[in-house]
């Protein structure tokens, strides 16, 4: 499920589980136990994830989702890499999609080969990102990036992603060689400055017109699942403080102003 190995003082964990690297509750286990040893272990200076078979990660193992994967596994892994002062790097090949995405983007670091593809397709499936893709995705590339993403599914090209500000370099040659040069470039670098829940969200347009147009592409395809309730929610609340930020600015005689805090009793 998961290869631990050293390479100049940094940990390489590479996702085992051919062919498309899935993550179930056993590599979803084993990933959270590498994390943990390379952060207790004092000779490790930072962290690369990649993926064997020339593959990052397909996402969550749908097989599994039936009969209630540890979807709290997903999470901690996210909560346990936010708080870690180690630099962690996702070294992404070939793909990197739904909850592989939301994994990538648990990481401090995300670098990639420009052949790489990422999406979450989740939405397509009814279902609606799971581990944290609606809270960190917005912070990376923007709320309207993030927006067409989610509401479409869309595979992303590496270099496309790299503009969004998902992708933080695009490189040639070997991934964990290039993984392990990035990341050590890092180490000097106070992880909580580059962690991407503590990022603000740009956006552009009217927040109203894109929660509505949310709210109306979840309506007519999420078909309810496990968790992810809490996405929908945690994407409208990024929008709902985007919002209370956007009237603070505004002056206080201003008739939008007005207008809100007549409605906001
Ligand atoms: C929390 C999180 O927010 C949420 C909840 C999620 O993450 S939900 C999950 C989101 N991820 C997806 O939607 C990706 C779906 N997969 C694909 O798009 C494609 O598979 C592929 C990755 C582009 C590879 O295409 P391929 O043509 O090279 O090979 P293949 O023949 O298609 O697939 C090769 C084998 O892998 C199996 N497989 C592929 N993806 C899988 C997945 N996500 N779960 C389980 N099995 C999967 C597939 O059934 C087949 O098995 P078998 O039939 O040989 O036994």
């Amino acid at each position: 499920m998961m290869d631990y190995s050293i390479r100049d003082q940094v940990a390489v964990i590479k996702l085992d589980n051919p062919p498309v690297n899935v993550l179930g509750s056993a590599a979803l286990t084993s990933i959270y136990d590498g994390i943990g040893k390379a952060d207790r272990d004092p000779s490790i200076k930072a962290v690369v994830i990649c993926g064997k078979n020339g593959i990052f990660c397909a996402g969550v193992d749908i097989k599994e989702l039936d009969n209630g994967l540890h979807a709290p596994w997903i999470k901690h892994i996210g909560d346990f890499i936010d708080n870690m002062k180690k630099p962690v790097v996702a070294a992404i090949e070939g793909f990197a999609l739904g909850g592989g995405l939301e994994l990538a983007l648990f990481c401090h670091y995300r670098i990639a080969l420009k052949t790489v593809r990422v999406s979450l397709p989740e939405l397509q499936l009814g279902l609606m990102p799971g581990a944290g893709g609606t809270i960190r995705l917005p912070r990376a590339a923007g709320l309207n990036n993030a927006f067409d993403i989610i509401t479409t599914g869309n595979r992303i090209p590496a270099e496309k992603a790299a503009m969004m500000g998902i992708i933080d370099q695009i490189v040639t040659g070997d991934i964990i060689e290039e993984g392990i040069k990035f990341v050590k470039s890092k180490c000097n670098i106070d992880t909580s400055l580059v962690c991407l829940r503590m990022k603000t969200v740009k956006y552009s347009g009217d927040l109203d017109d894109i929660s509505e147009a949310f709210m109306t592409k979840v309506k007519s395809k999420f078909k309810g699942a496990i968790a992810p309730i809490v996405s929908i929610l945690e994407f409208v609340i990024i929008i709902l403080d985007l919002y209370y930020v956007h009237l603070q600015s505004l002056s206080k005689n201003s008739p939008t102003y007005t207008r809100a805090k007549g409605t906001c009793k």
